[in-house]
């Protein structure tokens, strides 16, 4: 920003240079005085424009409340003012990059009027975190933090301020509160976000009203968080003295106001945040501005097996976005349409009326659960995940819908917390992989109104991938590497996976416009040693080998250039070398020119299955000069025994 300012005044003086402000007044003539004149008019007329056109950016779609409007565009991160004015008591932040955290915080923070304690979600990045500090002014005020760890034991991006934050020097006597961290055991760092926040909010002199809850996303998160929550509240009522009203909260948090009269360039179509984006595509391109991208090149990589994989090139140029080996591209795919068809009209709906839902809660900061006005059809399509196994809270908003009693008992059941409800909600919707769709076509009589199955659903996510390329051989294009996910479920459906079938129908053919996807890059730690001298191991069967392709090319052309590298060992495995041997000529090409040592296991091409554990097991010795003695990097990427999926150095 300063430079561009810099830039500006630099013009400023070089390219007008003015004689004497009274000199050049009084020495100009009429006709000079007139243009003059008129030139300012149009300015004055241009600015005017301009205003105008920032105020219908998506503040527009409130014009249908106009008192709530003015309310709700006051940006505020003052979250003490928001309860006092509301006559709340409990907050409940949320640390989350994929939204299970802040889904989990909005139902607790729903759940509290319960227990006669009014809540309200909150962002910490959006919040001054400091005034925490204040909080035990309001009675009975309770702070609840729904932390989600990533990577190598960090928080989330909009947690990272907040985690800084409580490092310091702080007291925090007389604040209330409890965490429930969302984590998964097959990382080394399990939940380590959520219990230092715990130990150290208590360490600050805060009373700990409740032990911290630990979800894992490996096994049952949702039966983690709700057992958790069921002896949660009856010890914030006995640390309160407060009763709970014992009813359920079904009430609704937005209003729906269905609407004929938007104009066409005013109705969201599928855009992330900015209304037409998608359309008028500026930079920078990140996660609120995903950049439209073409897809050169969508190629099948297996040769038979009846599996698919797919390499996939997107063109970057131009996009002024940049990666390097290692990095993450991100993709906001869409639903498959038959899906979204079948889902309205099992809701008796018509997808192309247009509407808004709008947040009850003026105070909240979300305004809408995903970008409106917009359509059915398009919220079915681009924002919700309907593909999704519903959690608890959503069947049981189920059960008004349903005019048969033993639906209605079915669904009270599966969502309720006893031992029998879990075990069938473990075995109908988990082992069967049953998503909205199924739900509502096995449980007939349930026939839910298609804007609160909107309210209902979580918002899709985009879908990330291991780039498969190195930006100094592609600088312009990002590759990716994905096996389309599609599946038999128990009930004989097929499910297919949102994003690979997405792609899978993304092929460019010649003399057609390509087809486009909108992606974003995401930076990762997951580098090559910065020394090309240090050796690397890198394991990565089946497409774990995505990340490695990049190194390997980055690699090469270091060796290419003259530079040291050191060993660069690739473990690789797959079924049979006549099918899925994925960027099999590649890899050998590698070493035949000498810049791969590559341990390759077939697994089923010989009677005995080997896997790349047994070749790491016969390669002991090679593995710990490499590690022990020459101070090497060990990478794995992919899925290793028992599904359990590495990503990490
Ligand atoms: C790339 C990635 C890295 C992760 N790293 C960790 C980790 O280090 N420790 C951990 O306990 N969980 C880790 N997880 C699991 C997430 O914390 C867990 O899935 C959580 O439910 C996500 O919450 P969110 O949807 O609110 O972001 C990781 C997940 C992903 C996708």
């Amino acid at each position: 920003m300063i430079k561009t300012h810099k830039s500006n005044d630099k013009m400023d003086q070089t390219e007008s240079t003015p004689p004497p402000a009274e000199e050049s007044f009084w020495g100009l003539g009429k006709g000079d005085i007139l243009l003059l004149m008129v030139l300012l008019l149009i300015a004055l007329w241009y600015l005017r424009r301009r205003r105008n056109q920032n105020e219908v950016q998506p503040e527009r779609t409130y014009s249908i409340q106009p008192t709530a409007i003015n309310t709700m565009q006051i940006s505020e991160n003052s979250f003490i003012k928001k309860l006092k004015t509301s006559g709340r008591s409990l907050v409940v932040f949320y640390g989350s990059q994929t939204g299970t955290a802040e889904e989990f915080a909005g139902r607790l923070a729903k759940e509290g009027i319960r227990y006669q304690l009014k809540g309200m979600v909150a962002d910490p990045e959006e919040c001054d975190m400091e005034e925490l500090l204040q909080l035990k002014d309001i009675p009975k005020s309770l702070a609840v933090f729904c932390l989600a760890t990533y990577g190598e034991g960090d928080p989330t991006d909009n947690a990272m301020e907040f985690w800084e934050w409580i490092q310091g020097d702080l007291d925090l006597t007389g604040l209330n509160y409890a965490v429930f961290g969302l984590g998964n055991k097959t990382y080394e760092h399990y939940n380590k976000v959520a219990i230092f926040v715990d130990k150290r909010l208590q360490e600050l002199g805060a009373t700990r009203v409740f032990e911290c809850g630990l979800g894992d996303d490996d096994a049952n998160i949702e039966d983690d968080f709700i057992t958790w929550k069921e002896r949660f509240w009856p010890t914030v009522c006995d640390h309160f003295n407060i009763e709970s009203t014992g009813e359920d909260v079904l009430a609704r948090q937005y209003k729906l106001v269905e609407q004929t009269d938007v104009a066409t360039d005013r109705i969201y179509t599928g855009e992330v945040a900015r209304l037409l984006s998608l359309q008028n595509q500026r930079p920078p391109y990140d996660a609120k501005n995903p950049f439209l991208a073409p897809i050169k090149v969508n190629k099948e990589l297996h040769k038979g097996g009846g599996r698919s994989c797919m390499h996939i090139e997107f063109d970057i140029e131009g996009s002024k976005m940049r990666y390097e080996a290692g990095d993450h591209v991100a993709m906001y795919p869409i639903n498959d349409i038959e899906l979204v068809e079948k889902l309205g009209k099992l809701c008796g709906a018509d997808l192309d009326t247009v509407f808004s839902l709008i947040n009850t809660d003026l105070e909240s900061s979300k305004k809408h659960p995903f970008p409106c006005p917009t359509t059915y059809r398009t919220a079915l399509t681009h924002y919700l995940e309907i593909t999704a196994l519903p959690r608890t809270h959503i069947l049981k908003e189920l059960v008004e819908y349903c005019s048969d009693e033993k639906d209605k008992e079915f669904l009270k059941l599966i969502s309720s917390t006893s031992v029998e409800g879990k075990a069938q909600y473990q075995t109908w919707i988990q082992n069967a992989c049953r998503n909205i769709v199924h739900i509502l076509e096995d449980i007939k009589s349930c026939k839910p109104p298609i804007d609160h199955i909107c309210e209902l659903l979580p918002r899709l996510q985009p879908r990330y991938y291991s780039i498969s390329s190195s930006s100094k051989l592609h600088p312009t294009t990002v590759h990716v590497t994905a096996v389309l996910v599609q599946y038999e479920t128990t009930t004989g459906r097929t499910n297919k996976g949102v994003a690979t079938t997405y792609l899978s129908n993304k092929h460019p053919i010649d003399g057609s416009d390509l087809p486009r996807a909108p992606i974003f890059i995401r930076k990762s730690q997951f580098r090559l040693p910065t020394r090309t001298e240090t050796p690397v191991i890198m394991i990565g069967p089946g497409t774990g080998l995505a990340p490695f392709r990049g190194f390997i090319q980055e690699r090469d052309l270091s060796r290419k250039d003259n530079q040291t590298v050191g060993d660069t060992i690739l473990y690789f495995g797959c079924r049979k070398k006549a099918e899925d041997y994925i960027y099999g000529e590649e890899l050998e090409n590698y070493v035949q020119s000498g810049a791969l040592n590559l341990r390759v296991a077939f697994s089923r091409d010989q009677a005995h299955k080997i896997y790349v554990t047994n070749l790491l097991q016969d390669d002991a010795e090679l593995v710990w000069r490499i590690v022990g003695e020459k101070n090497g990097h060990v990478y794995i990427c992919g899925i290793l025994r028992n599904k359990r999926k590495f990503d990490r150095r």
